[in-house]
């Protein structure tokens, strides 16, 4: 049986050898991914259609569905509302939940303080252009200038942060849109994608993105992985799909492929 698809026929004869196998692992990021990207962060949700077909998935057998995210783990639970038993990563993988006895994040004091140091230096930058503001996370912070309308001031507050958070110690830089990260853990969604395959042991992981920091993710990809990359830009991902409502085609496919086994 075939779908009614806008997915290219590329994409959907990859998903058909996927559903294929045993045991799947379905990774996803959240925002510009299963959530469209919008200006307040505090309100971004699922795409209904994706939160239904992530429902749908979660309940098949042989599928483990994960969310890689940087989003804070507390505030991915909250906004992703994820199924029962989802794996979770956040922070970029700083923070995970992979069961009841998964140990919280514990910073090292010379961590707190590289923390601390970031969020000043970004309270102080975003204190100077009005529309910024600074994300407090639990492994560092953000700054967001999706609310400066002019695109290139914008980029000029990102620059300004690049610039303070070089000479801070122990802070990584993660780029984004319209935001520039830094933690204290050093981490990936690629090294969190390896970890999740190592605990599910599925043969097959599709991992679906739409940002810089999801490139890592589709680095350690392998044969019969199925890399998606939502949206424009340069990717190492195999398949794109064009928007963040289109994932409900490749999931809804993963089940309807499974179903017709
Ligand atoms: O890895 P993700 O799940 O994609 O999270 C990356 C960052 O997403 C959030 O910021 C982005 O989405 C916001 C809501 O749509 C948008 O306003 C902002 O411009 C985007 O950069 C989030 O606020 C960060 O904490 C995440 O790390």
């Amino acid at each position: 049986m075939t779908q009614n698809t806008s997915l290219s026929p590329e994409l959907d004869a990859a998903l058909a050898e996927f559903a294929a196998q045993p045991n799947l692992l379905v990774c996803l990021d959240f925002d510009g991914c299963v959530a469209e990207l919008v200006a307040d962060a505090h309100s971004a949700r699922p795409v209904p259609e994706n939160a239904a077909a992530i429902e749908h998935l979660a309940a098949m057998p042989g599928i483990s569905l994960a969310y890689v995210s940087g989003r804070p783990l507390e505030t991915l639970r909250e906004l992703a509302a994820p199924p029962e038993g989802t794996l979770l990563f956040g922070s970029h993988g700083a923070e995970r939940w992979l069961g009841s006895d998964s140990p919280g994040l514990e910073l090292t004091a010379e961590q707190q303080a590289a923390r601390t140091r970031i969020l000043e230096a970004l309270e102080a930058i975003a204190a100077e252009e009005e529309g910024a503001w600074v994300e407090h996370k639990p492994a560092g912070g953000a700054i967001h200038v999706r609310h400066i309308s002019d695109r290139a001031l914008g980029e000029q507050v990102l620059e300004a942060a690049r610039g303070a958070l070089a000479v801070v110690d122990g802070a990584h830089l993660k780029e984004g849109k319209q935001i520039l990260e830094a933690v204290v853990v050093k981490s990936t969604k690629g090294e969190a994608i390896d970890e999740l395959r190592r605990l599910t042991s599925p043969e097959a992981v599709l991992f679906a993105g739409d940002d810089v920091t999801d490139e890592h993710g589709f680095a350690v990809l392998r044969d019969g992985d199925i890399g998606v990359k939502v949206g424009e830009g340069q990717t190492k991902a195999a398949y794109r799909i064009p928007e963040p409502r289109s994932l409900a085609e490749v999931l809804g496919r993963i089940a309807e492929l499974r179903n017709t086994r």
